[in-house]
């Protein structure tokens, strides 16, 4: 299960605007992906992007052979249907309760019965922790929950790839942390594709398989969590590690003058690896590797303390 996207020589401008150019990866079927990025660096973009909502000026993304930047509308709607998207407020209609939110894409787009209806509804809201709570409406309900909601309905058409608009946003760091444990439980029981947008810097540490940083209108990187966590790369490292030295100031790009005034300036080193968090029924997920496994093959020194039972969970700044 899960498919793999592969995007070449992405580019996204909006008239004269270049909102990034010249993107290139490839999200690997069935692994959990982050991508990062301060804000405005078009992570929202991408994802409307890779479900064809919008048109790049050039470059292909590639589907189980087709490719969404240039198919056609009928093929496009054939791909969609791969696709669960958790939009960031869960995208709920207001006025239907939550059995019907999550029963919505079943009656759109199936045949179904509403027998068979009811019982992947059922499921999908036991998956997700909802089971009891089908007649409250959105807006009585927490932002937790709606994230929960909004989830149930991104999965009952059995998606090969989930797509997650920053999930955590609006959430406290508990509920937060519950959210990243139902991401990972949920990839190990579906096993499909999933990328998640996210600025949170704790959950880019601990939960994906693969990390990407977008900044300053590129892919600055994209790879294996521990390539990106152990990496000296100025913006990299800054990003991951919640810093303000660095290259990334307030509003984009610090300028000449700021970055001589902190030419002479310490960097702290590199904070542990935290372990992967893992399935809370602790068999691993088919994509998860062995920690330590991506340094040991590439004769990476990873920071002293990485991978160390006592540091799951833990990031610096979070
Ligand atoms: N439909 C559109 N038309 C014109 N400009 C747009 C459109 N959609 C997004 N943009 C612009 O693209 C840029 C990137 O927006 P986007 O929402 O993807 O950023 P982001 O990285 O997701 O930001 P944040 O982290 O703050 O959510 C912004 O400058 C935004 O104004």
């Amino acid at each position: 299960m899960g498919v793999e996207i592969k995007v070449s020589d992405l580019s996204k401008s909006f008239g004269k605007q270049l909102i990034w150019g010249d993107v290139t990866l490839t999200i690997p079927a069935g692994e959990i992906c982050v991508m990062l990025g301060p804000s405005g660096t078009g992570k929202s973009v991408f994802l409307k992007t890779l479900i064809g909502l919008l048109k790049p000026d050039k470059g292909s993304i590639l589907i189980e052979g087709t490719d969404i930047a240039s198919c056609s509308e009928r093929e496009l709607y054939e791909i969609r249907k791969l696709f669960g998207v958790l939009f960031q407020d869960g995208a709920m209609f207001g006025s239907m309760n939550l059995y019907d939110n999550v029963a919505f894409p079943l009656r759109e787009h199936t045949k179904k019965s509403e027998s068979e209806i009811r019982n992947i509804v059922m499921e999908k809201m036991d998956l997700v922790g909802l089971l009891g709570a089908e007649d409250k409406l959105p807006g009585e309900i927490s932002g937790g929950m709606r994230k929960r909601a909004g989830l149930a309905r991104a999965l009952v058409l059995d998606p090969e790839i989930v797509l997650f608009d920053e999930p955590d946003s609006g959430l406290d760091p508990v509920r937060t942390a519950f959210l990243n444990q139902l991401i990972i439980d949920l990839n190990a029981q579906i096993d499909a594709t999933f990328l998640i947008v996210t600025h949170d810097v704790n959950t880019a540490r601990t939960v994906p398989d693969n990390i990407g940083l977008l900044y300053h209108r590129h892919l600055a990187m994209f790879g294996p969590r521990e390539m990106l966590l152990s990496s000296e790369e100025p913006v990299v490292r800054q990003f991951l590690n919640a810093q303000r030295v660095g290259p990334i100031g307030m509003s984009e790009e610090k300028d000449a003058d700021e970055l001589a005034a902190e030419k002479d300036q310490d960097l702290p080193p590199l904070p542990p690896i935290p372990l992967q968090q893992e399935p809370s029924n602790g068999i691993p997920r088919r994509s998860q590797r062995p920690p330590g496994e991506w340094c040991r093959e590439h004769g990476v020194t990873p920071p002293p303390g990485s991978f160390e039972t006592s540091n799951a969970g833990l990031a610096p700044g979070a």
